[in-house]
Protein backbone atom coordinates (compact mmCIF):
# COMPACT_ATOMS: atom_id res chain seq x y z
CA UNK A 1 0.00 0.00 0.00
CA UNK A 2 1.36 3.61 -0.69
CA UNK A 3 1.04 4.85 2.93
CA UNK A 4 0.77 8.50 2.38
CA UNK A 5 -1.13 10.90 4.22
CA UNK A 6 -2.64 14.13 4.07
CA UNK A 7 -1.53 17.15 5.09
CA UNK A 8 -0.24 17.28 8.64
CA UNK A 9 -1.33 20.03 10.98
CA UNK A 10 2.01 19.94 12.70
CA UNK A 11 4.10 20.49 9.83
CA UNK A 12 7.38 22.81 10.00
CA UNK A 13 8.28 21.12 13.10
CA UNK A 14 12.16 21.20 14.17
CA UNK A 15 13.90 18.43 12.01
CA UNK A 16 15.87 17.49 15.52
CA UNK A 17 12.39 17.23 17.27
CA UNK A 18 11.10 14.76 14.17
CA UNK A 19 14.44 13.03 14.47
CA UNK A 20 13.72 12.01 18.15
CA UNK A 21 13.23 8.32 18.40
CA UNK A 22 9.97 6.73 20.19
CA UNK A 23 9.56 3.92 22.62
CA UNK A 24 6.73 3.40 20.08
CA UNK A 25 8.41 2.36 17.42
CA UNK A 26 11.53 1.10 18.79
CA UNK A 27 10.07 -1.08 21.21
CA UNK A 28 6.90 -2.00 19.53
CA UNK A 29 6.22 -4.37 16.60
CA UNK A 30 4.06 -2.85 14.01
CA UNK A 31 1.05 -5.40 15.42
CA UNK A 32 1.71 -3.88 18.72
CA UNK A 33 1.67 0.00 17.04
CA UNK A 34 -1.28 -1.33 15.06
CA UNK A 35 -3.13 -2.78 18.10
CA UNK A 36 -3.04 0.66 20.04
CA UNK A 37 -3.91 2.34 17.43
CA UNK A 38 -6.78 -0.39 16.90
CA UNK A 39 -7.28 0.27 20.80
CA UNK A 40 -7.58 4.20 20.56
CA UNK A 41 -9.63 4.18 17.23
CA UNK A 42 -12.42 1.81 19.21
CA UNK A 43 -12.51 4.05 22.23
CA UNK A 44 -12.86 7.32 20.13
CA UNK A 45 -15.87 5.47 18.73
CA UNK A 46 -14.80 5.66 15.25
CA UNK A 47 -15.08 3.32 12.00
CA UNK A 48 -12.00 2.58 10.14
CA UNK A 49 -13.98 4.88 6.56
CA UNK A 50 -14.02 7.66 9.21
CA UNK A 51 -10.43 7.42 10.04
CA UNK A 52 -9.63 6.58 6.71
CA UNK A 53 -11.41 10.12 5.42
CA UNK A 54 -8.86 11.87 7.89
CA UNK A 55 -5.83 10.73 6.82
CA UNK A 56 -6.60 10.73 3.21
CA UNK A 57 -6.37 6.64 2.99
CA UNK A 58 -8.86 3.80 1.83
CA UNK A 59 -10.67 2.22 4.82
CA UNK A 60 -8.92 -0.96 3.82
CA UNK A 61 -5.26 0.73 4.45
CA UNK A 62 -6.51 1.45 8.10
CA UNK A 63 -7.67 -2.26 8.63
CA UNK A 64 -4.15 -3.35 7.34
CA UNK A 65 -1.96 -0.77 10.36
CA UNK A 66 -4.50 -2.30 12.57
CA UNK A 67 -3.27 -5.52 12.14
CA UNK A 68 0.48 -4.79 11.32
CA UNK A 69 0.64 -4.87 7.94
CA UNK A 70 2.49 -1.66 7.45
CA UNK A 71 5.05 -0.74 8.99
CA UNK A 72 5.22 3.16 10.15
CA UNK A 73 7.69 5.96 10.61
CA UNK A 74 7.75 8.77 13.40
CA UNK A 75 5.98 11.30 11.51
CA UNK A 76 2.82 8.71 10.62
CA UNK A 77 2.63 7.69 14.32
CA UNK A 78 2.35 11.36 15.05
CA UNK A 79 -0.12 12.10 12.51
CA UNK A 80 -2.37 9.42 13.47
CA UNK A 81 -1.94 10.06 17.15
CA UNK A 82 -3.11 13.93 16.16
CA UNK A 83 -6.64 12.21 14.10
CA UNK A 84 -7.20 10.18 17.16
CA UNK A 85 -6.18 12.47 19.27
CA UNK A 86 -4.89 10.55 21.70
CA UNK A 87 -1.81 11.57 23.49
CA UNK A 88 -1.12 8.12 24.69
CA UNK A 89 -0.24 7.25 21.17
CA UNK A 90 1.83 10.35 20.63
CA UNK A 91 5.78 9.38 19.75
CA UNK A 92 7.54 10.32 23.13
CA UNK A 93 9.54 13.30 22.87
CA UNK A 94 6.56 14.83 20.45
CA UNK A 95 4.80 17.47 22.34
CA UNK A 96 1.07 18.25 22.06
CA UNK A 97 -0.79 21.68 20.99
CA UNK A 98 -3.80 22.58 20.22
CA UNK A 99 -5.19 24.52 17.45
CA UNK A 100 -8.84 25.81 18.24
CA UNK A 101 -11.51 27.73 15.77
CA UNK A 102 -13.46 29.78 16.81
CA UNK A 103 -16.26 30.71 17.82
CA UNK A 104 -18.02 28.31 18.68
CA UNK A 105 -21.46 27.36 20.04
CA UNK A 106 -21.76 24.25 22.23
CA UNK A 107 -24.60 21.70 22.35
CA UNK A 108 -25.77 18.53 23.93
CA UNK A 109 -24.40 16.57 27.48
CA UNK A 110 -20.93 15.92 28.83
CA UNK A 111 -20.39 13.60 31.98
CA UNK A 112 -17.60 15.30 34.22
CA UNK A 113 -14.56 12.35 35.00
CA UNK A 114 -13.44 11.80 38.21
CA UNK A 115 -10.82 13.79 40.14
CA UNK A 116 -6.80 14.58 39.52
CA UNK A 117 -6.91 15.03 43.38
CA UNK A 118 -8.27 12.04 44.23
CA UNK A 119 -7.13 9.96 41.97
CA UNK A 120 -3.72 10.81 43.01
CA UNK A 121 -4.29 10.35 46.65
CA UNK A 122 -5.81 7.27 46.26
CA UNK A 123 -2.51 5.79 44.41
CA UNK A 124 -0.72 6.83 47.69
CA UNK A 125 -3.16 5.34 49.72
CA UNK A 126 -2.60 2.12 47.88
CA UNK A 127 0.93 1.83 49.17
CA UNK A 128 -1.19 1.17 52.52
CA UNK A 129 -2.43 -1.90 51.28
CA UNK A 130 -1.05 -5.40 51.22
CA UNK A 131 -4.34 -6.81 49.11
CA UNK A 132 -4.95 -5.42 45.50
CA UNK A 133 -6.50 -2.23 45.15
CA UNK A 134 -8.54 -2.02 41.86
CA UNK A 135 -9.66 1.48 41.24
CA UNK A 136 -12.60 2.43 39.11
CA UNK A 137 -12.95 5.07 36.21
CA UNK A 138 -9.81 6.86 37.26
CA UNK A 139 -8.94 9.60 35.31
CA UNK A 140 -6.59 8.98 32.77
CA UNK A 141 -4.38 12.11 32.97
CA UNK A 142 -0.84 12.88 33.27
CA UNK A 143 -0.85 13.96 36.55
CA UNK A 144 -1.88 9.99 37.04
CA UNK A 145 0.29 8.47 34.72
CA UNK A 146 3.72 10.75 36.46
CA UNK A 147 2.06 8.51 40.04
CA UNK A 148 2.09 5.63 38.19
CA UNK A 149 5.17 5.73 36.85
CA UNK A 150 6.66 6.50 40.41
CA UNK A 151 5.01 3.63 41.68
CA UNK A 152 5.82 0.59 38.86
CA UNK A 153 9.38 2.02 39.30
CA UNK A 154 9.74 0.76 42.80
CA UNK A 155 8.20 -2.13 42.33
CA UNK A 156 3.82 -1.77 42.52
CA UNK A 157 2.42 -4.23 39.62
CA UNK A 158 0.16 -1.17 38.08
CA UNK A 159 -2.08 -2.94 35.53
CA UNK A 160 -5.48 -1.60 33.39
CA UNK A 161 -7.91 -3.54 32.38
CA UNK A 162 -8.07 -3.43 28.35
CA UNK A 163 -10.62 -1.14 27.98
CA UNK A 164 -8.65 1.35 30.89
CA UNK A 165 -11.81 1.76 33.40
CA UNK A 166 -9.73 -0.30 36.04
CA UNK A 167 -6.73 0.36 37.37
CA UNK A 168 -5.42 -2.21 39.76
CA UNK A 169 -2.31 -2.00 42.19
CA UNK A 170 -0.61 -4.45 43.63
CA UNK A 171 2.74 -3.85 46.46
CA UNK A 172 5.39 -5.68 46.14
CA UNK A 173 6.47 -6.77 49.66
CA UNK A 174 9.76 -4.56 49.61
CA UNK A 175 9.77 -1.16 48.02
CA UNK A 176 12.58 -0.92 46.02
CA UNK A 177 12.57 2.94 46.49
CA UNK A 178 16.11 3.33 44.85
CA UNK A 179 14.61 2.33 41.88
CA UNK A 180 12.35 5.65 41.74
CA UNK A 181 11.55 7.38 38.56
CA UNK A 182 13.10 11.12 40.03
CA UNK A 183 12.15 12.33 37.07
CA UNK A 184 8.66 11.37 37.06
CA UNK A 185 8.38 12.20 40.87
CA UNK A 186 9.56 15.69 40.81
CA UNK A 187 7.08 16.87 37.91
CA UNK A 188 4.40 16.36 40.51
CA UNK A 189 3.72 17.96 44.29
CA UNK A 190 1.78 14.79 45.05
CA UNK A 191 4.59 12.76 45.49
CA UNK A 192 4.73 14.41 48.80
CA UNK A 193 1.68 12.33 49.81
CA UNK A 194 4.26 9.15 49.65
CA UNK A 195 5.39 10.68 53.13
CA UNK A 196 2.11 8.94 55.24
CA UNK A 197 2.14 5.30 53.51
CA UNK A 198 6.01 5.28 53.88
CA UNK A 199 6.94 5.79 56.84
CA UNK A 200 5.10 2.89 57.72
CA UNK A 201 7.11 0.82 55.45
CA UNK A 202 10.67 1.83 55.84
CA UNK A 203 12.24 2.91 58.82
CA UNK A 204 14.33 5.36 56.81
CA UNK A 205 13.44 6.53 53.19
CA UNK A 206 14.58 9.70 50.92
CA UNK A 207 12.04 11.48 48.36
CA UNK A 208 12.67 14.12 45.60
CA UNK A 209 11.31 17.62 45.88
CA UNK A 210 7.66 17.75 45.01
CA UNK A 211 7.14 19.87 41.98
CA UNK A 212 4.28 20.58 39.72
CA UNK A 213 2.09 23.84 38.65
CA UNK A 214 4.52 27.01 39.00
CA UNK A 215 1.96 28.89 41.16
CA UNK A 216 4.58 30.46 43.47
CA UNK A 217 5.87 28.90 46.89
CA UNK A 218 3.74 26.38 47.97
CA UNK A 219 4.89 24.96 51.81
CA UNK A 220 5.81 21.54 52.83
CA UNK A 221 5.81 22.75 56.77
CA UNK A 222 2.24 21.88 57.82
CA UNK A 223 2.70 17.86 56.83
CA UNK A 224 6.33 17.87 58.30
CA UNK A 225 5.20 19.42 61.36
CA UNK A 226 1.85 16.84 61.91
CA UNK A 227 3.93 13.71 60.30
CA UNK A 228 6.42 13.97 63.07
CA UNK A 229 3.76 13.37 65.98
CA UNK A 230 4.05 9.51 64.04
CA UNK A 231 7.87 9.88 64.09
CA UNK A 232 8.87 11.00 61.37
CA UNK A 233 11.75 13.22 61.02
CA UNK A 234 12.33 14.95 57.95
CA UNK A 235 15.47 17.00 57.10
CA UNK A 236 15.55 18.80 53.32
CA UNK A 237 18.81 18.79 51.57
CA UNK A 238 19.56 19.78 48.08
CA UNK A 239 16.54 18.14 46.36
CA UNK A 240 15.27 15.21 48.63
CA UNK A 241 13.75 15.09 51.85
CA UNK A 242 15.95 12.79 54.22
CA UNK A 243 13.04 10.72 56.24
CA UNK A 244 13.90 8.93 59.54
CA UNK A 245 10.90 7.07 61.51
CA UNK A 246 11.43 6.98 65.56
CA UNK A 247 9.32 4.69 67.59
CA UNK A 248 6.75 6.60 69.01
CA UNK A 249 3.85 5.51 71.75
CA UNK A 250 0.55 4.16 70.96
CA UNK A 251 -2.81 5.82 72.28
CA UNK A 252 -4.43 8.87 71.43
CA UNK A 253 -3.07 11.92 68.75
CA UNK A 254 -4.17 14.80 68.79
CA UNK A 255 -3.18 17.05 65.94
CA UNK A 256 -4.01 21.07 64.62
CA UNK A 257 -3.07 21.53 61.74
CA UNK A 258 -2.02 24.80 60.71
CA UNK A 259 -3.65 25.34 57.75
CA UNK A 260 -6.39 23.50 56.42
CA UNK A 261 -4.52 22.03 53.42
CA UNK A 262 -6.16 19.09 51.30
CA UNK A 263 -3.03 16.95 50.83
CA UNK A 264 -1.67 17.56 54.48
CA UNK A 265 -4.87 15.90 55.67
CA UNK A 266 -4.76 13.21 53.23
CA UNK A 267 -1.26 12.89 54.43
CA UNK A 268 -2.21 12.69 58.09
CA UNK A 269 -5.21 10.18 57.33
CA UNK A 270 -2.47 8.02 55.34
CA UNK A 271 -0.23 7.88 58.45
CA UNK A 272 -2.98 7.33 60.87
CA UNK A 273 -4.72 4.64 59.05
CA UNK A 274 -1.71 2.59 60.23
CA UNK A 275 -1.28 3.73 63.55
CA UNK A 276 -2.62 0.97 65.90
CA UNK A 277 -5.01 3.99 67.98
CA UNK A 278 -6.70 7.14 67.68
CA UNK A 279 -5.25 10.32 65.60
CA UNK A 280 -7.94 13.70 66.55
CA UNK A 281 -7.37 15.84 63.16
CA UNK A 282 -8.41 19.10 64.08
CA UNK A 283 -8.62 22.24 60.96
CA UNK A 284 -8.18 19.16 58.80
CA UNK A 285 -9.77 20.12 55.18
CA UNK A 286 -13.17 18.07 54.26
CA UNK A 287 -12.68 18.97 50.73
CA UNK A 288 -13.98 16.51 47.83
CA UNK A 289 -10.77 14.68 47.24
CA UNK A 290 -10.38 14.24 51.21
CA UNK A 291 -13.55 12.70 51.49
CA UNK A 292 -12.76 10.26 48.66
CA UNK A 293 -10.01 9.27 50.27
CA UNK A 294 -11.72 8.62 53.98
CA UNK A 295 -14.60 6.56 52.10
CA UNK A 296 -11.39 4.08 50.82
CA UNK A 297 -9.70 4.02 54.55
CA UNK A 298 -13.60 2.87 55.51
CA UNK A 299 -13.50 0.60 52.73
CA UNK A 300 -10.05 -1.06 53.95
CA UNK A 301 -11.35 -1.25 57.30
CA UNK A 302 -9.58 1.73 59.10
CA UNK A 303 -12.42 4.30 61.04
CA UNK A 304 -13.17 7.50 60.63
CA UNK A 305 -15.49 9.86 61.86
CA UNK A 306 -16.35 13.20 61.15
CA UNK A 307 -15.68 12.38 57.47
CA UNK A 308 -16.76 16.21 55.83
CA UNK A 309 -16.34 18.20 58.78
CA UNK A 310 -12.88 19.70 60.02
CA UNK A 311 -12.41 17.31 62.92
CA UNK A 312 -11.53 13.80 61.93
CA UNK A 313 -11.41 10.97 64.15
CA UNK A 314 -9.48 7.99 63.15
CA UNK A 315 -9.05 4.93 64.09
CA UNK A 316 -6.07 3.08 62.49
CA UNK A 317 -5.39 -0.58 62.16
CA UNK A 318 -2.47 -2.86 62.36
CA UNK A 319 -2.17 -4.10 58.89
CA UNK A 320 -4.68 -3.93 55.71
CA UNK A 321 -4.57 -6.62 53.29
CA UNK A 322 -8.06 -5.99 51.80
CA UNK A 323 -8.52 -6.46 48.05
CA UNK A 324 -10.43 -3.69 47.32
CA UNK A 325 -12.57 -1.86 44.95
CA UNK A 326 -13.39 1.85 45.28
CA UNK A 327 -14.40 4.37 42.49
CA UNK A 328 -13.55 8.35 43.57
CA UNK A 329 -15.92 10.61 42.64
CA UNK A 330 -16.75 13.43 39.78
CA UNK A 331 -14.53 16.54 39.95
CA UNK A 332 -15.98 19.54 40.61
CA UNK A 333 -13.20 21.43 38.87
CA UNK A 334 -13.77 19.89 36.03
CA UNK A 335 -17.64 20.57 36.56
CA UNK A 336 -16.55 24.20 36.62
CA UNK A 337 -14.71 24.49 33.57
CA UNK A 338 -17.34 22.95 31.65
CA UNK A 339 -19.73 25.26 32.78
CA UNK A 340 -17.58 28.15 32.15
CA UNK A 341 -16.99 26.60 28.78
CA UNK A 342 -21.01 27.19 28.35
CA UNK A 343 -20.99 30.59 29.68
CA UNK A 344 -17.84 32.01 27.67
CA UNK A 345 -19.49 30.37 23.86
CA UNK A 346 -23.02 31.50 25.27
CA UNK A 347 -24.27 27.78 25.02
CA UNK A 348 -27.44 25.43 26.10
CA UNK A 349 -25.04 22.99 27.43
CA UNK A 350 -25.76 20.42 30.34
CA UNK A 351 -22.66 19.13 32.41
CA UNK A 352 -24.19 15.74 34.02
CA UNK A 353 -22.85 13.66 37.27
CA UNK A 354 -21.62 17.43 39.08
CA UNK A 355 -21.09 16.98 42.52
CA UNK A 356 -23.09 19.29 43.99
CA UNK A 357 -21.90 19.61 47.58
CA UNK A 358 -18.45 20.99 45.93
CA UNK A 359 -20.03 23.94 43.83
CA UNK A 360 -22.64 25.35 45.54
CA UNK A 361 -20.81 28.42 46.55
CA UNK A 362 -19.97 28.92 42.88
CA UNK A 363 -23.08 28.44 41.89
CA UNK A 364 -24.93 30.94 43.98
CA UNK A 365 -22.03 33.53 42.68
CA UNK A 366 -23.48 32.36 39.22
CA UNK A 367 -26.54 32.97 39.84
CA UNK A 368 -26.05 36.69 41.38
CA UNK A 369 -23.89 37.37 38.37
CA UNK A 370 -27.24 36.65 36.10
CA UNK A 371 -26.60 32.89 34.65
CA UNK A 372 -29.40 31.10 34.33
CA UNK A 373 -29.43 27.28 35.30
CA UNK A 374 -31.19 24.19 36.25
CA UNK A 375 -30.28 21.30 38.41
CA UNK A 376 -31.80 17.66 37.90
CA UNK A 377 -32.78 15.48 41.19
CA UNK A 378 -29.58 14.52 43.15
CA UNK A 379 -28.28 11.21 42.42
CA UNK A 380 -25.06 9.47 43.84
CA UNK A 381 -21.55 8.97 42.45
CA UNK A 382 -20.20 5.27 42.48
CA UNK A 383 -18.63 5.82 45.40
CA UNK A 384 -22.03 5.98 46.84
CA UNK A 385 -21.61 9.01 48.87
CA UNK A 386 -20.78 11.85 47.16
CA UNK A 387 -23.76 13.96 45.61
CA UNK A 388 -24.07 14.29 41.71
CA UNK A 389 -26.45 16.27 39.71
CA UNK A 390 -26.67 17.42 35.92
CA UNK A 391 -26.63 21.27 35.55
CA UNK A 392 -27.97 22.91 32.56
CA UNK A 393 -26.73 26.08 31.79
CA UNK A 394 -28.89 28.53 29.40
CA UNK A 395 -27.04 31.65 28.16
CA UNK A 396 -27.36 34.93 30.00
CA UNK A 397 -26.80 37.96 30.04
CA UNK A 398 -24.02 38.44 32.72
CA UNK A 399 -23.13 41.24 35.16
CA UNK A 400 -19.94 41.89 37.30
CA UNK A 401 -20.12 40.41 40.60
CA UNK A 402 -21.25 42.92 43.21
CA UNK A 403 -18.81 41.79 45.75
CA UNK A 404 -15.01 41.00 44.87
CA UNK A 405 -14.81 37.06 44.37
CA UNK A 406 -12.21 35.12 46.44
CA UNK A 407 -12.02 31.16 47.29
CA UNK A 408 -11.71 29.54 50.79
CA UNK A 409 -10.83 26.18 51.81
CA UNK A 410 -14.00 24.32 51.30
CA UNK A 411 -16.86 24.67 52.37
CA UNK A 412 -15.66 28.22 50.64
CA UNK A 413 -15.16 28.89 46.78
CA UNK A 414 -13.01 25.66 45.84
CA UNK A 415 -9.38 27.96 45.09
CA UNK A 416 -8.93 25.69 42.07
CA UNK A 417 -11.87 27.18 40.51
CA UNK A 418 -11.46 30.82 40.84
CA UNK A 419 -9.33 31.41 37.70
CA UNK A 420 -12.21 30.53 35.74
CA UNK A 421 -14.07 33.43 37.15
CA UNK A 422 -12.01 35.62 35.43
CA UNK A 423 -13.20 33.77 32.17
CA UNK A 424 -16.92 34.64 33.26
CA UNK A 425 -16.14 37.94 34.75
CA UNK A 426 -15.00 38.85 31.21
CA UNK A 427 -17.98 38.11 29.44
CA UNK A 428 -19.88 39.83 32.15
CA UNK A 429 -21.27 43.65 32.43
CA UNK A 430 -19.04 45.52 34.41
CA UNK A 431 -15.89 45.41 36.87
CA UNK A 432 -15.10 42.27 38.97
CA UNK A 433 -11.99 42.05 41.41
CA UNK A 434 -10.89 38.25 41.70
CA UNK A 435 -8.63 38.20 44.87
CA UNK A 436 -6.27 34.73 44.83
CA UNK A 437 -4.72 35.31 48.02
CA UNK A 438 -3.72 31.45 47.67
CA UNK A 439 -1.12 31.24 45.23
CA UNK A 440 1.54 33.87 44.92
CA UNK A 441 2.02 33.51 40.59
CA UNK A 442 -1.61 32.09 39.53
CA UNK A 443 -3.03 35.56 39.17
CA UNK A 444 -0.47 36.67 36.81
CA UNK A 445 -1.15 33.77 34.89
CA UNK A 446 -4.64 34.96 33.84
CA UNK A 447 -2.99 38.15 32.64
CA UNK A 448 -2.84 35.82 29.77
CA UNK A 449 -6.86 36.03 28.86
CA UNK A 450 -5.63 39.54 27.79
CA UNK A 451 -3.75 38.35 24.57
CA UNK A 452 -7.19 36.92 23.45
CA UNK A 453 -8.87 40.42 24.42
CA UNK A 454 -9.78 40.41 28.21
CA UNK A 455 -9.36 43.73 29.59
CA UNK A 456 -7.59 43.18 32.73
CA UNK A 457 -5.78 44.61 35.34
CA UNK A 458 -3.03 43.18 38.12
CA UNK A 459 -3.65 45.16 40.99
CA UNK A 460 -1.11 43.59 42.66
CA UNK A 461 0.35 39.43 42.27
CA UNK A 462 -3.04 37.89 44.54
CA UNK A 463 -5.82 40.88 42.79
CA UNK A 464 -6.76 40.79 39.59
CA UNK A 465 -10.08 43.15 38.07
CA UNK A 466 -11.44 42.20 34.86
CA UNK A 467 -13.73 44.14 32.60
CA UNK A 468 -16.54 42.73 30.21
CA UNK A 469 -18.22 42.71 28.15
CA UNK A 470 -15.61 40.89 25.96
CA UNK A 471 -15.01 40.37 22.08
CA UNK A 472 -12.52 37.25 21.89
CA UNK A 473 -10.24 37.50 19.41
CA UNK A 474 -7.70 34.36 18.27
CA UNK A 475 -4.32 34.17 19.05
CA UNK A 476 -0.59 32.37 19.18
CA UNK A 477 -0.35 31.52 22.72
CA UNK A 478 2.15 29.10 24.51
CA UNK A 479 0.22 27.81 28.07
CA UNK A 480 1.47 29.31 31.12
CA UNK A 481 2.39 26.62 33.55
CA UNK A 482 -0.61 26.30 35.74
CA UNK A 483 -2.98 23.93 35.30
CA UNK A 484 -6.14 26.30 35.90
CA UNK A 485 -5.29 29.69 33.76
CA UNK A 486 -3.90 27.20 30.92
CA UNK A 487 -7.58 26.10 30.88
CA UNK A 488 -9.12 29.26 30.82
CA UNK A 489 -7.11 30.22 27.60
CA UNK A 490 -8.33 26.79 25.82
CA UNK A 491 -11.91 27.91 27.03
CA UNK A 492 -12.42 31.43 26.25
CA UNK A 493 -10.75 30.85 22.80
CA UNK A 494 -13.58 28.37 21.91
CA UNK A 495 -15.09 32.15 22.01
CA UNK A 496 -12.77 33.76 19.89
CA UNK A 497 -13.24 34.36 16.36
CA UNK A 498 -10.18 33.00 14.06
CA UNK A 499 -7.80 30.21 15.05
CA UNK A 500 -5.92 30.37 18.38
CA UNK A 501 -2.70 28.54 18.76
CA UNK A 502 -2.10 26.85 22.05
CA UNK A 503 1.00 25.20 22.45
CA UNK A 504 2.53 22.86 24.87
CA UNK A 505 -0.42 21.94 26.68
CA UNK A 506 0.81 19.01 28.48
CA UNK A 507 0.11 21.26 31.94
CA UNK A 508 -3.95 20.80 30.72
CA UNK A 509 -3.56 17.08 30.40
CA UNK A 510 -2.02 16.73 33.87
CA UNK A 511 -5.50 17.00 35.17
CA UNK A 512 -8.01 16.63 32.38
CA UNK A 513 -8.66 13.61 30.06
CA UNK A 514 -9.08 13.97 26.53
CA UNK A 515 -10.70 17.98 26.42
CA UNK A 516 -10.09 18.65 23.59
CA UNK A 517 -12.12 15.55 21.87
CA UNK A 518 -14.42 16.15 24.66
CA UNK A 519 -15.30 19.47 23.45
CA UNK A 520 -15.18 18.62 19.45
CA UNK A 521 -18.15 16.10 20.39
CA UNK A 522 -19.94 19.08 22.12
CA UNK A 523 -19.45 21.40 18.87
CA UNK A 524 -15.91 23.10 19.67
CA UNK A 525 -13.34 22.79 16.91
CA UNK A 526 -10.34 22.31 18.45
CA UNK A 527 -7.39 20.04 16.40
CA UNK A 528 -4.62 18.01 18.71
CA UNK A 529 -1.03 18.52 16.53
CA UNK A 530 2.56 17.65 18.32
CA UNK A 531 6.17 18.86 17.06
C1 LIG B 1 -3.23 17.13 44.68
C2 LIG B 1 -4.14 18.10 45.32
O1 LIG B 1 -5.05 17.73 46.02
N1 LIG B 1 -3.92 19.39 45.05
C3 LIG B 1 -4.78 20.42 45.60
C4 LIG B 1 -4.32 20.72 47.01
O2 LIG B 1 -2.93 20.96 46.97
P1 LIG B 1 -2.12 21.09 48.35
O3 LIG B 1 -2.86 20.42 49.45
O4 LIG B 1 -0.75 20.63 48.05
O5 LIG B 1 -2.18 22.64 48.57
P2 LIG B 1 -1.13 23.52 49.36
O6 LIG B 1 -0.77 22.84 50.64
O7 LIG B 1 -0.03 23.88 48.44
O8 LIG B 1 -2.04 24.77 49.66
C5 LIG B 1 -2.27 25.68 48.65
C6 LIG B 1 -1.86 27.07 49.14
O9 LIG B 1 -2.82 27.49 50.05
C7 LIG B 1 -2.20 27.91 51.24
N2 LIG B 1 -3.16 27.59 52.30
C8 LIG B 1 -3.86 26.41 52.27
C9 LIG B 1 -4.78 26.14 53.27
C10 LIG B 1 -4.95 27.07 54.31
O10 LIG B 1 -5.75 26.86 55.24
N3 LIG B 1 -4.22 28.21 54.31
C11 LIG B 1 -3.33 28.49 53.33
O11 LIG B 1 -2.69 29.54 53.38
C12 LIG B 1 -0.90 27.13 51.30
O12 LIG B 1 0.07 27.78 52.09
C13 LIG B 1 -0.52 27.10 49.85
O13 LIG B 1 0.16 28.25 49.45
O14 LIG B 1 -5.02 21.83 47.53
C14 LIG B 1 -4.85 23.05 46.78
C15 LIG B 1 -5.64 24.10 47.53
O15 LIG B 1 -6.97 23.68 47.71
C16 LIG B 1 -5.37 22.84 45.37
O16 LIG B 1 -5.11 24.01 44.62
C17 LIG B 1 -4.68 21.66 44.72
O17 LIG B 1 -5.32 21.35 43.50
C1 LIG C 1 -2.98 23.45 41.63
C2 LIG C 1 -3.52 22.32 41.25
O1 LIG C 1 -3.06 21.08 41.48
P1 LIG C 1 -1.67 20.50 42.06
O2 LIG C 1 -1.81 20.42 43.52
O3 LIG C 1 -1.63 19.15 41.44
O4 LIG C 1 -0.58 21.42 41.59
C3 LIG C 1 -4.80 22.28 40.52
O5 LIG C 1 -5.38 21.17 40.40
O6 LIG C 1 -5.26 23.32 40.03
Amino acid sequence: MAFTLGPDPGAGRPALARALESPLVTSKTSTGIGRLIRDARMQRGLTHAQVADALDLEPTDVREIETGGTSLDLDQIARIASVLQDPSLAPVGRTMHLRIKGPTTLRGSIDVRSSKNAAVALLCASLLNKGRTVLEGVARIEEVNRILEVLSSIGVKVTWSPDKSELELVRPEMLDLAAMDVAAARRTRSIIMFLGPLLHLLPEFQLPYAGGCNLGTRTVTPHLQALQLFGLDVKATEGWYQAAVRETDDGVRHITLTERGDTVTENVLMAAALFPGTTVIRNASPNYMVQDLCFFLEAVGVTVEGIGSTTLTVTGVEEIATDVRFAPSEDPIEAMSLITAAVVTKSEMTVRRAPIEFLEIELAILGDMGLRYDLSEEYPAHNGRTRLVDITVHPSALHAAQDKIHPMPFPGLNIDNLPFFAVIAAEAEGRTLIHDWVYENRAIHLLELGKLGATTQLLDPHRLVVEGPTSWRSQELVCPPALRPAVCLLLASMAARGVTVLRDVYVINRGYEDLANRLNKLGADIQVFYD
